[in-house]
């Protein structure tokens, strides 16, 4: 196994201590969002709150915070910093070649995600103001929670610092295939026109601004390829970024990551990064995680992390969750003990999952008595 030992390694160690062993990440956000009646038909998905309703944005984390969360994941998922010269240029040439299939194709979504971007008007400077403000909005909803329990006078520490409860706040970055707006983050397929560089360029500004805004971590979530997450390693390395992060991969076959690229390959990039104080797994169906624990676990050392989804497939046509037929995934609460005894250390839940959920799972784990597998808890 390899040692993954650096400067950054205790934040995370020393958080999951203070949580007494594990720790709670909140659920799906955009599903509590909709469920909240927000329509996320939009490129900017679960980020057109912060627009719209930041109002709802800030009641989602607390609802999450309520359910036991330790750590909370900004709305930034799909906001990028700006549109980068590239990509114009890019449209120009592939609108001269579109003919070729694979071609049409990302140009369509290029075509999608830029006209979403300017019918909106968001400039560089509003965009990059997004982000800063998905962060200061869990700020708040952290800050809301903290004088709650000061009021209700539960677990403070003389410093004023919640003794029981620590929260986190973690900047979400999307990949490449989120801002594309078309599902890709569940394919990986970014085509032969998207290199390293391109998807480091296109990530650099974000990660800077997240770096710097006052958030405890970077969340880098639903990670579809080795090629994107070598890029945010070279990123963090280059840029200097001193505030840990997590790589979170997701994979529909319980073996590779969505792309193909193997799990051991990209956790393997993931271990190897300084920054990188956690790694894992996100909007997975349940039934692969055990799997993929195993597996990151074999080549890491740092804290595993999962929160998968309910085991659902997205339509990202109709911007729609579909129940697929087989196995029931929702109740995936119940296998909390495995995962654990497998070796993940902060558990959670990812597209699809609800407050209900993240209270099940914070029941499961502060029950130290409980058996360690098949615990039937009910959500
Ligand atoms: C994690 S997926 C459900 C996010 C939404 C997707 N990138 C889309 O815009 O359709
Ligand atoms: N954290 C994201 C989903 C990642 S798949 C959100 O719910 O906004
Ligand atoms: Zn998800």
């Amino acid at each position: 196994m390899v040692s993954g030992s650096n400067g950054t390694t205790s934040f995370m160690t020393d958080f999951l201590q203070k949580c007494g062993g594990y720790s709670v990440v909140d659920g799906g956000f955009a599903t509590e969002l909709e469920r909240h009646g927000a329509d996320l038909n939009d490129p900017l998905w679960s980020a057109k709150c912060l627009v719209s309703s930041p109002h709802l944005v800030r009641k989602v984390h607390l609802d999450y915070l309520d359910a036991g969360a330790n750590i909370i994941i900004t709305a930034s998922y799909q906001v990028p910093a700006n549109i980068p010269a590239y990509m114009g240029v890019a449209f120009f040439l592939l609108s001269l070649l579109k003919r070729n299939n694979n071609i049409c194709r990302l140009f369509n979504s290029m075509q999608a995600t830029i006209q979403g971007f300017e019918a909106k008007g968001f400039s560089t400077e509003e965009a990059e103001a997004l982000l800063r403000r998905s962060v200061e909005i869990a700020c708040e909803a952290r800050e809301i929670y903290y004088d709650r329990c000061m009021k209700d006078s539960c677990d403070f520490t003389g410093s004023g610092r919640i003794s029981s409860h620590p929260v986190l706040v973690a900047a979400s970055v999307g990949s490449y295939g989120a801002y594309l707006a078309d599902g890709s983050e569940y394919s990986g397929d970014y085509g032969d026109a998207v290199s390293l560089e391109t998807l480091k360029e296109f990530h650099r500004r974000r990660v800077l601004i997240l770096a710097n805004s006052g958030a405890d971590l970077i969340a880098f979530e639903t990670i579809p390829n080795k090629l994107e997450a070598k890029a945010y390693a070279e990123l963090l390395e280059e840029e200097g970024i001193t505030i840990p992060a997590w790589f979170s991969f997701n994979s529909k076959d319980g073996i590779n990551v969505v792309s193909g690229d193997s799990i051991l390959e990209c956790a393997s990039i993931a271990d190897s990064c300084e920054q990188v104080v956690a790694v894992g797994i996100n909007c997975t169906a349940p039934r692969f995680i055990h799997g993929l624990i195993l597996s990151v676990r074999k080549v890491t050392s740092k804290p595993v992390i999962i929160y998968p989804n309910s085991g659902e497939t997205y339509n990202a046509e109709l911007k729609k969750w579909v129940e697929s037929t087989g196995v029931r995934d929702e109740d995936f609460v119940s296998y909390i003990g495995k995962w654990r005894d497998a070796g993940a250390s902060l558990f959670g839940g990812c597209c699809r999952t609800t407050p209900n959920t993240i209270k099940a799972i914070s029941r499961v784990l502060s029950n130290k008595s409980l058996p360690s597998a098949n615990l039937n808890i009910q959500m």
